[in-house]
């Protein structure tokens, strides 16, 4: 693997799946990535992205470099072309190149922006380190993608499942701020990819964009939805048509005891942070319904078998 940047980039699907599970259960090759480093940039917060990685990493004998962008680093330019007499001191020409000096691999989180729909799905900060490169790049959650994220679900939803296609149901849910698409993004794609029965339910508007939904049955009723789902991964994002919009926050949509019950005792999936008692209901969350934390562990495993293809390329 070159790059992990979409899911795209997964060359065998069910071999990397079995190679995650595999680690989680014995750590095969603690040796692998010694003398190597890993450097992860955050542009935006992460707790599990930044600590999971950073320990599969680790478990790989890697060394590890983590930044906060904006707080510690220069303001990074990614136009081409331009006159840098603003507050962008650094551009990515060089910034990628230096990194890629003491970097064996390197690490990019960076959210949208959530204003300019063509901007955002442009990818510049992720599309500008890997041209700008000469090492692999790791997606820790672009403007449009949240890899590895998707593939913790899917193991989560190998491990978990308990008949051989289970009817797994992505649910829209309330939040107080606009929020990115790539997790849902990410989860549409790599449900698509697995053999499962799956459906997306949202409130109109938040339709997701349809290149990435394709041909997925969406249920604008949510009950009628839920009904038997094995699964139930519930998200908020913002509107995709009105780009970035906050179009509703009532409760209606809340994940709650009442929905789970339309469910065949569905395992409920979040990739957190998760706002309780808006996104979903504390008897919920505090259920054993909920796989959250379970899903949370899995980013280690995947992450693992996701650098050992990096280090391996
Ligand atoms: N990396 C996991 C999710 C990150 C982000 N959530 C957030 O920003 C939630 C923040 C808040 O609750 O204010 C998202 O939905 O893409
Ligand atoms: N799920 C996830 O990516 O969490 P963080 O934002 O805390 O990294």
């Amino acid at each position: 693997m070159k790059n992990y940047i979409n899911l795209s980039d997964i060359e065998d699907l069910p071999e990397l799946l079995e190679d995650a599970l595999k680690l989680k259960e014995h750590n095969s090759d603690p040796e692998l990535g010694k003398g190597k480093t890993l450097g992860m940039l955050f542009f935006n917060p992460s707790l599990r992205t930044r600590l999971s990685t950073e320990k599969a990493a680790k478990l790989l004998g890697m060394e590890v470099m983590v930044m906060n962008v904006n707080s510690d680093g220069w303001a990074l330019e990614f136009e081409d072309g331009v006159v840098m007499d603003s507050n962008k001191a650094e551009h990515i020409k060089e910034g990628a190149a230096v990194l890629s000096q003491y970097c064996d691999i390197i690490a990019v989180r960076a959210f949208p922006e959530l204003k300019d729909k063509d901007k955002d799905n442009a990818e510049m900060v992720m599309n500008g380190f890997k041209e700008y490169a000469s090492v692999p790049i790791l997606n820790l959650e672009s403007a449009t993608g949240h890899p590895l994220q998707a593939l913790t679900d899917a193991l989560t939803i190998l491990e978990l499942k308990q008949v051989k296609r289970p009817k797994v149901v992505l649910t829209w849910a309330p939040h107080p701020r606009a929020l990115p698409h790539a997790v849902p993004n990410s989860f549409v794609e790599m449900m698509q990819k697995m053999d499962v029965d799956f459906t997306i339910t949202h409130p109109v508007g938040y339709e997701l964009n349809s290149d990435v939904t394709k041909d997925t049955p969406i249920i604008h009723d949510q009950e009628e939805a839920l009904k038997d789902a094995d699964f139930v991964y519930v998200k908020n994002w913002s509107s995709y048509e009105h780009y970035g919009d906050v179009l509703r926050a009532d409760n209606a949509w809340t994940f709650n005891l009442e929905k789970l019950q339309h469910t065949n005792n569905a395992r409920v999936m979040h990739c957190l942070p998760v706002r309780r008692n808006i996104v979903i209901a504390d008897e919920v969350l505090d259920s054993d319904n909920s796989v959250v934390i379970h899903q949370a562990n899995n980013r280690t495993f995947a992450a693992q078998a996701v650098l050992k293809k990096l280090l391996k390329n």
